[in-house]
């Protein structure tokens, strides 16, 4: 069968769709907007619409689905939020006027880094768009930024742009920001292949932008860039935008630069560790630092409020600005409530502000901006009070409460206007003398329409003849069937049939009411146009109103911190400035684990290194509280740092530049890697990245392998930072072993989490950090309240103090039976990567049998019943190597080297 020509339309469609590869093109049509061909039916899908065919009877019908155009953004913000673009093509000219093909086109195109809408609805998340560009260095100077990085709010305005040294920061940049999308060169000097991949690897959406064009706009938004690095990246971000927005976008700032390393540093990992932002296990903001902290009463505080915690400052001075003005909000309840109360008034203003610049806001808008404009006095007035603390008059002072807008809108614009602005009755009466004459004129109308109903019912004598209007046909007489014959013959024109009534028109009526719509479309239209011009007001002062809408965001973060200090009895940090680093907090909290526990329930613990110690070793059993210990330490120095008090009687910190972590097993299987090669990679960048100023917390690192890789590595990695980083470090862990580092290592200090017997056998967490490292580590205990069934706990029990009492070596012939028995057992429950690693290396209960002196093995008390074998004799050769070692003379190379000689002593004996 011949293929039949596409019509106009179609090759319409594809020239459109050809410019738009990888977005799905809603093209309007009438009512509605059609979605084709691949779109249509993956669109059908996602969306659930009906998939239709135009052309249902050709042989070769064209998959299409419709969306109602009044119910579009609902549709565009699922596939937005999904990660897909979306291409508006509209209808450019009239198709009743229009010759031939109507004109269509894109307007505008809808990606995640620039959809406008918020996905919580509250307004506390920015969304921001970034683009990232090569600044060159990788042809010669090492020194140079590998990257030049530039972020936008589109909602906001707000621009920024720096330099990064390498991917990793690029990536860690760009997941702080929760960015969604990521801009690159599309070709040339600038692209970044290798970084795009990384980028689409974590699941952000890539779009390319070809060359930039000049324009003054462009010019002046990066008018303060030296570096042309950043002028080109943040040149590439505005083309993209002007590109796909395609209309005005006065709202943006000019683009700030900041340095990384202004502010303390980390990484995904460790935001995600803490619970930062969100809680790591149920991604939601509840169970989260900001949680706890966001008591701001509007959203661009909230906003402000995540950037401060994203992004602790290292420099005094500044931390000291917000700490002062957090204390003079904290002792003056009065003034604080005040303007807590008044900032409950103020809108979004900064997205108001863009809605004026993109053009979209509305007459409601309007009234939003002044209430909130209107609330601003109070505030103002009640911070330069006359016994207001000096640092709050002055942020008093600096407001500009813009009178003059407030009162344009309040003049102009009734107080519940329509949504729609071409409709009328948004205009204030008294603001416009043509409005008002045109209302007057409509006023005199219904006055002359309640004359006519009374005369015409008097001169034909029905009572309940009615002049009444309806938006099909306009003004009408009704008079109701009976009542039919009392009409005079021919001057009533027929214009509808009802049941049980007619309506009439008379030229009289008709004349009024052209009258009425005439006046009616003339003030629909000029109150369009002053709406317009009061629109064009507000745009003009949209650099004070984002000046403003800063100002209230800050003090809104401000008061916040304020009252989560007093509230939950936070005090303010000190920072030691003579350049040593000794950290003493007493009674330190955990802030989030503490609002989840009921009232005193929660241990307050002392942390203090002085100014030798480097290495704190935190032992104890499983659930004593040692992860909560350190991460309560990270969260009290984040806090500190943006300028908050932190949960402690009391705290001297020194300034971090960077914070690292390895807690808990967050294994990385999406990207193939087990939990030991995480746990070493983070150690890693730890390892490589920390300097003396930077807090390090690992937690039972080395777990992921078997025990004494683990051990192994564990103790050179303490060595290690003790011998080069000197940064302070906390190491929680299970190896016990380690605590005896202490002894020779000044910078290393053991502390332990307490937990006691009680008379009958069970355990009870005390939950406080002491000095000195734990007698034991009461596995068993912790099994029991597991609830693990009672045979096994006595099975347990029983081979603890076989080995308790006669020693490793000699369990074999007494309890045999009972070693044998509970090794096979457990063997089933251990993890694959256990028993991997209990096959393909050394089998640790091999070693079992000697008294080691690697690691000055106090007891075997420690070992998972799971690694207990009988010894082998033929593994008596690398018993004997261990004997030879001399642990004083021994590097932890030379460690490592000499488990991995061991391993292969083993293999040749398999
Ligand atoms: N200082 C404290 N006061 C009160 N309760 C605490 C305290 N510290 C910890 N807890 C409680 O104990 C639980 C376990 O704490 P955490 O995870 O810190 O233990 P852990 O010693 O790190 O355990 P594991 O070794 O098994 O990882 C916490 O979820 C909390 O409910």
């Amino acid at each position: 069968m011949a293929t039949k020509e596409p019509t106009p339309m179609m090759v319409q469609y594809h020239q459109i769709k050809d410019q738009y590869p990888d977005a799905f093109v809603f093209y309007r049509m009438g009512d509605f907007y059609e979605l084709f061909e691949d779109d249509a039916i993956k669109g059908a899908k996602i969306l659930e619409l009906t998939l239709t065919a135009r052309n249902k009877n050709s042989a070769e019908p064209i998959p299409m689905a419709g969306i109602p155009h009044h119910a579009v953004s609902a549709y565009i913000d699922i596939l937005v939020d999904a990660g897909y673009k979306v291409a508006i093509v509209e209808q450019m000219e009239d198709p009743a006027t229009a010759k031939g093909m109507v004109k269509r086109d894109v307007v505008q195109l809808i990606t995640p880094g620039t959809k406008l809408s918020s996905k919580n609805g509250d307004g506390k998340d920015n969304n921001f768009l970034a683009a990232v560009v090569a600044t060159g260095s990788r042809l010669g100077d090492a020194d140079q930024a590998a990257f030049a990085l530039a972020y936008i709010d589109l909602s906001t305005g707000e621009l920024k742009a720096t330099e990064l040294m390498d991917e990793s920061a690029v990536l860690d940049e760009l997941g702080a920001l929760e960015v969604k999308e990521v801009v690159l060169a599309k070709e040339g000097d600038f692209s970044t292949p290798a970084l795009a991949a990384a980028i689409g690897e974590k699941g952000l959406v890539v779009s390319y932008q070809g060359p930039v064009q000049p324009s003054a706009t462009i010019t002046y938004l990066t008018k303060d860039l030296k570096k042309p690095a950043k002028q080109t990246v943040t040149g590439l971000l505005l083309q993209y935008l002007f590109d796909t927005q395609k209309r005005s976008l006065d709202h943006i700032m000019p683009v700030q630069t900041y340095e990384r390393q202004a502010y303390l540093v980390f990484n995904q990992v460790t935001r995600v560790n803490l619970d930062l932002v969100e809680n790591a296990r149920t991604k939601q903001k509840a169970g989260s630092l900001f949680a706890l902290l966001d008591q701001t009463k509007t959203a661009m505080g909230g906003r402000l409020l995540k950037q401060w915690l994203i992004k602790p400052l290292k420099d005094l001075q500044k931390i000291q600005a917000r700490q002062e003005a957090v204390a003079a909000f904290k002792d003056d309840f009065f003034t604080r409530g005040t303007v807590q109360d008044q900032l409950k008034y103020v809108y979004d203003l900064e997205r108001l502000a863009a809605k004026a610049a993109l053009g979209t806001i509305n007459a409601r808008d309007l009234v939003q901006l002044k209430r909130s404009l209107q609330a601003v006095p109070d505030m103002q007035a009640a911070l330069q009070a006359e016994h207001v603390n000096p640092i709050l008059q002055a942020a008093g002072a600096e407001i500009d409460p813009l009178f003059d807008l407030a009162s344009l809108i309040e003049q102009a614009i009734v107080p519940e206007p329509p949504i729609s602005v071409r409709d009328g009755d948004l205009i204030q009466p008294g603001y416009d003398d043509l409005v008002d004459s045109y209302n007057q004129a409509l006023a005199d109308n219904q006055d002359w329409l309640a004359a006519y109903q009374k005369q015409e019912q008097e001169a034909t004598g029905i009572s309940t003849l009615k002049v009444k209007y309806n938006k099909n046909f306009g003004y009408f007489i009704e008079v109701t069937k009976v009542n039919l014959d009392k009409l005079e013959e021919g001057r009533y024109h027929r214009k509808q049939t009802l049941t049980n009534a007619e309506r009439f028109t008379t030229p009289e009526l008709k004349e009024h009411e052209d009258l009425i719509f005439a006046a009616q479309t003339k003030r629909f239209d000029r109150e369009y146009d002053l709406f317009l011009a009061i629109r064009a007001r507000v745009k003009e002062e949209i650099s004070r109103l984002q000046t403003l809408a800063q100002k209230v965001a800050r003090l809104d973060v401000l008061a916040a911190l304020a009252d989560v200090a007093e509230n939950r009895h936070f005090t303010k940090p000190e920072f030691k400035t003579d350049g040593d680093r000794a950290l003493t907090i007493k009674q330190g909290r955990h802030p989030v684990i503490e609002s989840l526990l009921g009232p005193g329930e929660y241990v307050a613990n002392d942390v203090f290194f002085d100014e030798k110690t480097k290495i704190q070793l935190v032992t104890g059993p499983n659930m004593a509280g040692k992860s909560t210990y350190m991460r309560q330490v990270a969260l009290i120095v984040v806090l500190a740092q943006m300028g908050s008090f932190v949960p402690a009687d009391e705290a001297t910190l020194p300034i971090f530049d960077q914070i690292f972590t390895r807690i808990g097993a967050n294994d990385d299987l999406v990207n193939g890697r087990s939990t030991f090669m995480v746990e070493m990679a983070e150690a890693n960048s730890a390892l490589q990245g920390a300097t003396s100023q930077s807090l390090i917390l690992f937690d039972e690192l080395g777990r992921g392998t078997a025990t004494y890789d683990g051990m192994a590595l564990a103790q050179a990695i303490i060595e290690y930072l003790d011998q080069n980083l000197h940064a302070t470090t906390i190491f929680a862990t299970h190896y016990h072993e380690l605590t005896a580092l202490a002894a020779s290592h000044p910078a290393i200090q053991n502390v332990h989490v307490g937990a006691q017997l009680t008379d009958d056998g069970a355990l009870h967490f005390l939950h406080q950090v002491q000095p000195g490292a734990a007698d034991r580590s009461y596995g068993i205990q912790v099994a029991a309240l597991a609830g693990l069934p009672k045979s096994l706990l006595t099975n347990a029990e029983a081979i603890l103090r076989a080995l308790e009492t006669q020693g490793v070596g000699q369990v074999e012939g007494v309890e045999e039976t009972v070693v044998k028995r509970s090794s096979a057992a457990v063997k089933d429950t251990v993890s694959p990567a256990m028993r991997n690693a209990s096959t393909e290396a050394t089998p640790i209960g091999d070693s079992l049998a000697q008294d080691i002196p690697l690691f000055e093995i106090a007891s075997a008390q420690e070992l998972p019943a799971a690694e207990m074998e009988l010894i082998n004799p033929a593994d008596q050769k690398a018993l004997d190597e261990l004997d030879r070692v001399n642990l004083n003379q021994l590097t932890p190379l030379a460690a490592l080297n000499l488990i991995a000689k061991l391993q292969e002593m083993r293999q040749e004996n398999d």
